[in-house]
């Protein structure tokens, strides 16, 4: 084997250096599946050996999450483009915007690398996210029809209640440590009202209240996600399996497994009678509007070219909503609890507009068309949280073909069958692009005075923006673009991009608002602590505990901090 990998490892050698970009040679490839499982702990035992046997291409490049760690150190010793050669595959790690667009422009010549998706498909598929080519384009135009300004109400609606539920439930506890846990439920609850109609009571982490019949399907569903992991890497057929002798706690699993497909089952028979019980009949009232009866609906109706999507289709693509639009949003809300408890004056700034916006209305009349678009403070909460912590890392390739990309000035020629990274860590933090304060969480880079914008205030790496903002009543304010588009991949670019991206903007800004008007978070002080210690030891807490627990970048233990909510 090792003879082999060595083998491998030349030729891909010989294939990288045709690139002309600065080559890093690592021994195993980052998706190796023994290896993901005990990466970074081997990678952390052989960095305590002496000299350049513990710091070498290996301890620095060979494990998942590299690139957080070593933050803008790469790009800046080996310019905006170099490949990381494995046994397996070559890496290349772009860091040009404009190169970046270009790739995503050309969506047919560098393709999503659905090889690494495709365990989506664990409930039926092909589905969005690892469909190709025809196929997907049929699969997107049907999502992107259901994910529509209906469903964005639905989200208001149900982020707002369960926001304000969750500021209530930290203020019962005064201390509290369970923002991971609880961020989970509420984005997972959002998901389950916009996808199946199911809406639940919020249920803090050390509470659980709901005995309905329908708390059958939020806890498969929770179960799901919660393993999802394990669940794509086994497939749910395997947790069923009566004949494998396997310990109560996956016997568990695979029940919820079933639980949760036989209701997709029943909602799908009921949307299915409920589209013949009606036929031709007006809209759908708002309240009946689910993603579920959407793809249904659609689907039977059918689009110009006469294709819909079939029941396993279904299944498959609303468990790919569900998985999608879950951690994702709930990780950057987590992220932005933490940067917020260590910047009170952000809190106020935001706070400040919130009640501008919505004053002391109660909830049930916050009002999506008219109060969404006016919560710019809110939303720039979110561009900066996911600026400086983006969860998803893309991964594109060349497929059968060399493709050639203009990279800082010099054609280059990606070989076939390469990996493309986009380094979206120093695309979206180098002072450069950014300003000097480019490492910062600082949401009010992403907004200007009205007036400043006409006299050349003109991006988010502007830093003249913020003195601007401070001030400024939030009706005379923009949200600024990024420096450029290829300085911004949170939700990805091209056609490929993030199809939930109203939809988690949506959820967001209804989150903020409802915890921020009428609430605060500050950290705990320890014994002897100035706030200005603790504000310092939360910021180090964030950058030190950021890692890779499933696929996404992610506090790996907020519970560690304790956070202090109270009025404002
Ligand atoms: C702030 C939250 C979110 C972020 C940062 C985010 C980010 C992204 C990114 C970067 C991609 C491209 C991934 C790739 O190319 O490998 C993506 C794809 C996708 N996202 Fe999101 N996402 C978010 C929320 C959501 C939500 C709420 C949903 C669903 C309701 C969703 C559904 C999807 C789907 C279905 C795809 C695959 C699209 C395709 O292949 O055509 N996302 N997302």
């Amino acid at each position: 084997w090792t003879l082999y990998s060595g083998y491998c490892l030349y030729c891909n050698y010989l294939e990288a250096r045709k690139l002309g970009v600065p080559i890093r040679i690592i021994p195993i490839d980052h998706l190796n599946k023994l290896w993901l499982l005990v990466d970074r702990q081997v990678v952390s035992l052989v960095r305590r050996l002496p000299g350049p046997l513990g710091n070498n291409s290996f301890t620095r490049f060979n494990y998942r999450g590299w690139h957080e760690d070593d933050g803008l150190r790469a790009h800046n010793e080996m310019g905006e483009a170099f490949v990381l050669v494995t046994p397996s595959r070559n890496w290349f790690y772009l860091a040009d915007p404009e190169a970046l667009m270009n790739m995503y422009r050309r969506g047919k010549d560098f393709p999503r690398w659905v090889e690494i998706t495709k365990m989506l498909d664990v409930f039926g598929g092909p589905t969005i996210a690892t469909a190709s080519g025809e196929q997907w384009k049929r699969i997107r135009k049907i999502s992107n029809s259901c994910l529509n300004e209906q469903c964005n109400t639905i989200v208001w609606d149900e982020a707002g209640s369960l926001g304000d539920a969750m500021a209530r439930y930290w203020a019962t506890k005064g201390v509290f440590t369970s923002v991971g846990e609880d961020s989970r439920t509420v984005t997972l609850d959002v998901l389950s009202k916009a996808c199946f109609g199911q809406s639940f009571a919020f249920e803090g982490h050390d509470e659980r209240l709901d005995t309905s019949p329908s708390a059958s399907f939020r806890f498969s569903l929770l179960t799901v996600m919660e393993n999802a992991l394990l669940i794509l890497a086994l497939t749910p057929r395997f947790f069923t399996n009566p004949w494998l002798p396997l310990p109560a706690a996956w016997r568990k699993l695979g029940e919820a497994c079933s639980t949760f497909r036989s209701h997709m089952v029943y909602f799908y028979n009921r949307e299915l009678r409920a589209l013949h019980e009606f036929k031709g009949g007006g809209a759908q009232q708002k309240g009946d509007y689910t993603l579920m009866a959407a793809l249904v609906r659609a689907s039977q109706e059918k689009g110009e070219d006469g294709f819909g999507l079939t029941e396993d289709e279904i299944y498959g693509n609303m468990f790919v909503f569900s998985f999608a639009g879950h951690d994702t949003t709930a990780h950057l809300l987590t992220y932005a609890v933490f940067f917020l408890a260590a910047n009170p004056s952000a809190q106020d700034w935001l706070a400040q507009e919130i009640t501008q916006v919505l004053g002391d209305r109660p909830r049930s009349e916050w009002d999506y068309h008219g109060d969404f678009p006016r919560l710019k403070r809110c939303l720039a909460v979110l561009y900066e949280t996911l600026r400086v912590k983006t969860p998803v890392c893309e991964v594109k390739w060349t497929q059968d073909q060399a493709q050639q990309l203009d990279v800082a000035g010099q054609t280059v020629t990606v070989p076939p069958a390469t990996l493309i990274i986009p380094s979206y860590v120093y695309v979206h933090k180098h002072p450069r692009y950014w300003g000097a304060d480019a490492a910062e969480w600082k949401p009010e880079r992403w907004i200007a005075a009205r007036d400043g914008v006409d006299e050349g205030y003109s991006h988010a790496g502007n830093n003249d923006t913020a003195a601007a903002t401070t001030t400024s009543a939030a009706a005379d304010e923009v949200l600024l673009p990024p420096p450029s588009r290829g300085n911004y991949l949170g939700w990805s670019e091209g056609a490929r991009d993030c199809p939930g991206k109203r939809f988690s903007q949506v959820e967001w800004v209804a989150f903020l608002a409802a915890m921020f008007r009428d609430w605060k978070v500050e950290p705990q002080l320890q014994d002897q602590e100035t706030f200005d210690e603790a504000r310092t030891r939360v910021l180090d807490f964030v950058e030190k505990d950021s890692g890779y627990g499933g696929l996404l970048l992610q506090l790996m233990h907020p519970e560690k901090v304790p956070l202090v909510w109270s009025r404002r």
